[in-house]
Order: structure tokens, then sequence, then C-alpha cells
């Protein structure tokens, strides 16, 4: 079998579309602008580039977009005191504190530092625990752009077998919570887990999302399972260039899954387009409006 390729820079696409529209219906109708801002702290290369390519879409779609880099030796304060700013200000309707954080600063601390309402990202802990009890919330971005593909691709996950591998708070827990909301039964599998490939070889849904170029083979995957990789990871190719690469083979899993994600073109766009819909949605809430029905189902 060869599988389909699940298309995620088209369905990001048509996601920011309707996130434009409803920017222009915003402006139209209540003469409001929904507003992002980015923090960044420190310097990494790749994380420059995703802000770079955060902010642009955010202004495509009609948003403002308002990005503070930071030096790398920033202290607490001042960014507890940047943040407040930002939760003050009544023209930003979403705020993104880029992660991981130089070791110096107190993640935990940061992001629950943002208010809830603003947190885009749906990492505060609020948000987490409205989650987790299946309550009205912010949901994390790359967790739900893989939602909203699966949910495409398969119409209804009831019952389906998922494993997520990887455990952490930002992407394979809320993956976890949002794929047992739709009924699948979720095995999170971690680097302590025992005979992986076999806990993988039972799920017709596999989400990848350890950071280890490449680690899922084909071998792992039960013929004609779909297979979503979170996975972003620059590896040397040839002529001393470098590429991107996925967290799964992408040519051996493509041989037997019945659907797979591509890396670049997959998650990573997805992830950006529902950056832009939770803002839209933050903006709505905030104001007292209807929030859009038809920007992340
Ligand atoms: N496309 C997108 O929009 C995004 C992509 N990413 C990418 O997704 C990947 C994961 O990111 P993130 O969740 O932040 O990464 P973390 O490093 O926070 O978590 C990785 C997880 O993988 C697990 N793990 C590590 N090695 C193994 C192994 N050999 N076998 C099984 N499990 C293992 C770890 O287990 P343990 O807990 O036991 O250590 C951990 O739970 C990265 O490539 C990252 O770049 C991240 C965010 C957004
Ligand atoms: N608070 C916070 N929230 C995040 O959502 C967050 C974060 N911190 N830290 C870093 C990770 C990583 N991440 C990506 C988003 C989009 C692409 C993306 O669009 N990738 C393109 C390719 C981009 C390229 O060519 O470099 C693609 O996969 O097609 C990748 C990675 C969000 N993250």
């Amino acid at each position: 079998m060869t599988a389909q390729i699940i298309d995620g820079k088209a369905f990001a696409a048509t996601v920011r579309a309707k996130v434009a529209t409803h920017v222009a219906r915003l402006k139209e109708e209540n003469n409001l602008t929904p507003g992002l801002a980015v923090v960044l702290v420190g310097e990494d290369p790749a994380s420059q580039v995703y802000v770079r390519s955060k902010g642009k879409q955010t202004i495509e779609a009609g948003m403002k977009s308002v990005e503070h880099r930071l030096d790398p030796d920033t202290t607490e304060d001042a960014l507890l005191t940047l943040i407040k700013q930002l939760n003050d200000d009544a023209t930003i309707h979403g705020i993104l504190v880029q992660l991981p954080l130089p070791a110096h600063l107190d993640e935990d601390l940061v992001i629950n530092a943002i208010d809830p309402a603003k947190d885009v990202d749906g990492f505060h802990i609020s948000n987490v625990g409205l989650l987790g009890t299946g309550q009205k919330s912010m949901v994390p971005c790359t967790p739900l752009g893989c939602l909203m593909m699966l949910r495409d691709h398969h119409g209804s996950l009831s019952g389906l077998d998922a494993v997520v591998i990887g455990r952490s708070n930002i992407v394979g827990k809320p993956m976890a919570q949002l794929l047992l909301g739709d009924s699948c039964t979720v095995t999170i599998a971690h680097s302590r887990t025992k005979d992986l490939p076999d806990v993988v070889r039972r799920a017709d849904i596999v989400v990848a999302a350890v950071g280890r170029p490449q680690m899922v083979p084909g071998d792992w995957i039960k013929p004609g399972a779909t297979v979503i990789d979170v996975g972003i990871n620059r590896i040397d190719a040839e002529g001393g260039k470098t590429r991107l690469v996925g967290d799964v083979d992408y040519e051996s899993c493509a041989a037997v899954a019945g659907a797979i994600t591509p890396v670049p073109g997959g998650v990573g766009p997805m992830t950006i387009a529902c950056l832009l819909a939770n803002t839209v949605t933050a903006c709505c809430r905030a104001n007292g409006l209807a929030e859009p029905k038809d920007l992340t189902v």
C-alpha cells in the first residue's frame, strides 16, 4: 500500500482563509482587530524562523502582530513585567511565549503569568485543567491541528486505537486528551515504554512527537494505519546543506500506512493556522461576541 498524503499545507491555507474572513467581519461589524503578541527570549535561529513566519501569516490574515525579541540574559522580572503589560493591553488578544526558554527562567512561572483568556498556546494550568475535564478552553495549537487532520481524514475517531509517542506538556499530553475526547483508546508512550515497536503496531493512529529524527520505521506501523508526524528536526544533507525531517522514517512508513503527514508541509503549517484561529476566538470571547464555529472543527 502507498499511503495517502495528508496535505497540512493546503489544509492550513483553508483555515487561514476562514480566519481572514472572520477578521474582516470583526473589523467591519465591530471595529475590532485581533492582535497577537509573540515573545522570543534569546537567539535560537530555528525559533527566529518560526517567529518570523507566525508574524507574516498573522499580518496576511489582517490581524495585528507584535513581536518582542528579548536578550538571552533577560531577567525573570523583566519578562514578567512585559507579560503584565501585554495582559493589560486591550489591543492584544493572544500572547505566545516561545518555548523553550533559557534555563535561568522558570517556564511554568512565566506561562502561568499569562492571562488564561489570552493564552492562545493553551499552556496555562487553567486551560490544561479545562481541557482535561472536557470544558471550554484554549486548545494547544499543535495537537489541535493534528486532531483536525485526523477528523478530516477519518470522520469519526470513535473506538480507534491511538498511540501518542511523547508525553510533553506542549504536544504529547494534550494530544492524548484530545484523542480521548474523541473516544479513541489512547496509549501514551515515552522513553521508558517497554516494547515500543509492539505498542505502536497495535495502533490505528500513530502520533509521533519525540524529537528524534526518523525514529519510527515502517515495520512498526500496522498496515493501513494513519501516521501523524509532529517532529521537526534539521539534519545534515548532501552538499553541506541541511533539510527538515520528522520523527518517522517517511519512505518506509508511507509504504505501509493508510495515510501520513509529510515534514515539511504537515503538522507545522496547521500549528500556525490554529494559533491564528485561537487568537480570533480569544478576541471574540474578550468582547462578548459569539465565537466562530467553523475555524477549528
Ligand atoms: N510541528 C509543530 O508545530 C511542532 C513540532 N514540534 C516537534 O515535535 C517533537 C517533539 O516535541 P516536544 O514534545 O516539545 O519534545 P520533548 O523533548 O519535550 O518531548 C519528547 C518526548 O519524547 C519521548 N522520547 C524521547 N526519546 C524517546 C524514545 N527513544 N522512545 C520513546 N519516546 C521517547 C520523551 O520521553 P520522556 O518523557 O520519557 O523523556 C518525551 O516525552 C520535536 O521534534 C519538536 O521539534 C514541537 C512543537 C510543535
Ligand atoms: N510557545 C510555543 N508554541 C509553539 O507552538 C511552539 C513553540 N513555543 N516552540 C517551538 C515549537 C515549534 N513550532 C513550529 C511551528 C510551525 C512550524 C512550521 O510551520 N514548519 C514548517 C517548515 C518551516 C521551515 O521550513 O523551517 C513545516 O513543517 O512545513 C514548525 C514548528 C511551534 N512551536
